[in-house]
């Protein structure tokens, strides 16, 4: 089977700083892929690089096998969705309007809306809890409720690949899980920077680890996220046991602990003095 997405040695420097280094994944149809690593990681980079915002300086990046900057725009347009923490320009909207958008890449120029079409808009914003809400305007709505709406765009969209750029920045702990059990069960494929690790090992099949624009790791969840990366990377100390619901890994913090005192392990270590006896 052919990946749905495939990165090669993606590079992108920017004034002389070196923000993505030989980055390489693969990743295959249907499956969710979560971008972890530290602010300033490259996460974002990363993902503007897999939506065409911008070009690296080397490397390829293919859809289905196609080198990405070679589709066409239209094309490319209607098979990837992109859901970004920023409100788009179009703020003075109303919600349905918004979520019209989606299908623009399906459009000629100033074909209106179906009834098919209004029916996928109106079952997507049901679908993301805002069926009460096609009338407002987009700029009252609350960041969250926003951010609902920007994926509700996404859904009418039907992307073979839908990326999103922290997609539960400004949503509660319900809209958290259930906006990404969403974004998941729609099927597509999908990649993700979530900087909440718990709800990344919880939601995602695969994970990408990221630091300072190199991959640490990237494969099965349960590979990736390991105490001693954790310590390394995020200079955090934790224990990481099995989520009683998922088996997936659920990471224990642990505070007053200082990763300077690494042991001979690597592993961050209790720092004298504030922390709490855990261990
Ligand atoms: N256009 C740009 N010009 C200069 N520096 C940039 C540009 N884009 C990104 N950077 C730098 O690249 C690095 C990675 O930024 P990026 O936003 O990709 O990280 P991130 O992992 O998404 O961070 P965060 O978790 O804080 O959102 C940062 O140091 C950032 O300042």
């Amino acid at each position: 089977m052919v990946p749905a997405l495939t990165a090669v040695d993606v590079s992108w420097s920017v004034a002389d700083k070196q923000i993505l280094s030989g980055v390489s994944f693969n990743l295959m149809p249907g499956k969710m892929l979560g971008l972890i690593g530290p602010n300033g990681a490259g996460k974002s980079s990363l993902l503007r690089c897999l939506y065409r915002y911008i070009h690296p300086d080397a490397g390829n990046i293919c859809l289905y096998g196609t080198d990405i900057f070679s589709r066409p725009l239209k094309m490319f347009a209607r098979e990837v969705a992109v859901v970004l923490q920023e409100i788009p320009p179009q703020a003075d909207v109303s919600v349905w309007q918004l979520v019209s958008t989606g299908l623009t890449p399906y459009k000629r120029l100033f074909e209106r809306d179906s009834a098919e079409d209004n029916s996928a808009i109106a079952a997507a914003l049901v679908q993301v809890g805002l069926g009460d809400k096609a009338d407002a305007a987009l700029q009252h709505l609350s960041g969250g409720e926003k951010q609902r709406a920007l994926i509700a765009r996404a859904i009418v969209q039907k992307p073979k690949l839908l990326l999103l750029d922290e997609p539960t920045n400004h949503l509660d702990i319900r809209y958290q899980i259930q906006i990404l059990e969403l974004v998941k069960s729609l099927g597509v494929t999908v990649i993700a920077s979530i900087h909440d690790l718990n709800l990344a090992s919880a939601m995602c099949d695969e994970l990408l680890l990221l630091n300072q624009g190199e991959v640490v790791a990237v494969g099965a969840v349960e590979n990736v996220l390991t105490e001693q990366r954790l310590s390394e990377v995020f200079g955090v100390c934790c224990e990481i046991i099995r989520h009683p619901q998922t088996a997936k890994p659920l990471i224990h913090y642990f505070y007053g602990y200082s990763p300077i005192m690494a042991g001979s392990n690597g592993v961050a270590q209790r720092q004298m003095g504030n922390a709490y006896a855990h261990k």
